[in-house]
């Protein structure tokens, strides 16, 4: 590769690296101070569990914690949504008839070639109609339910019927590094240290757009959720 490939593919790598991880795992820090319930039930899986756990026991022994992780991806994901250009003309079937601008109902829509189309990550991964009337709040429960993910969600194609790392032959690259990671660094982290709002659980928090959109409580300048850390004992 060329010295400018090489520096073309940093920046990729910084951006879908470091970015998406690290705004993962500040939403995880915000929604554990939120819900010390939830804070204090992983730390006693993770507890309860003993030493760091290895690769494949963050993928498959530590259930709430793949909830808590999920939920988060779920609720905040770090890339809201995503563009395609259509290659070709196309008409595209709906579920459900929509109503057009002009008060018509249709239950298609033709896309012309080269139109450029965004899909909303963030939209989709939030929807009532997709994920029930819940759909807004953060519940890592709804993970572990007996039968699983219920009703429409199940037709969501993608990791785990998010959107959250797009699907097909562009899907995200990183996904299995990026969830074992966002794993083990929580999983550290929770198990050290209590985690709460500087101003309290409630304290209101809104997105700041950055290189992508980030968590910043309401009013404050810049971007940033200051938290209150102490060691657990
Ligand atoms: C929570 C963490 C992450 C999320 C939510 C995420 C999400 C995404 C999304 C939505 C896309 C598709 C963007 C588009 O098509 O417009 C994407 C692409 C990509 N991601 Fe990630 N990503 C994450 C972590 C990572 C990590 C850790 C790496 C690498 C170590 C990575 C590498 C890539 C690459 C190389 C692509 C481009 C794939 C292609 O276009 O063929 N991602 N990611």
């Amino acid at each position: 590769m060329s010295e400018d490939e090489v520096l073309a593919q940093m920046k990729v790598l910084l951006l879908a690296g470091y970015e998406t991880t690290s705004t993962s795992l500040t939403w995880a820090l915000i929604e554990l101070s939120r819900h010390p319930d939830v804070q204090t039930r992983l730390r006693e899986e993770l507890l309860a569990f003993g030493p760091d756990p290895t690769y494949d026991q963050l993928k498959a022994s530590l259930p709430y914690l793949d909830a808590v992780v999920h939920e988060i991806l779920r609720l905040h994901p770090a890339v809201p949504e995503f563009t395609r250009c259509a290659r070709v003309d196309d008409v595209v079937p709906l579920s459900e008839p929509v109503c057009t601008e002009s008060g018509k109902m249709t239950d298609s829509i033709s896309i012309a070639k080269g139109s450029l189309l965004v899909i909303s990550i963030r939209a989709t991964n939030r929807s009532s109609a997709i994920w029930g009337p819940d759909a807004k709040e953060f519940k890592p429960d709804r993970w572990l339910t007996e039968d699983g993910i219920s009703g429409k969600a199940k037709e969501v194609q993608g990791h785990r019927h998010l959107l959250t790392f797009v699907d097909g032959p562009r899907t995200c690259l990183g996904k299995d590094f990026a969830i074992t990671e966002f794993k083990a660094v929580l999983s550290v982290l929770v198990k050290n240290f209590v985690f709460e709002m500087r101003d309290g659980p409630d304290t209101e928090v809104e997105i700041a757009r950055g290189i992508l959109p980030r968590p910043r409580v309401v009013g404050e300048d810049g971007i940033g959720v200051p938290l209150r850390v102490r060691r657990f004992e």
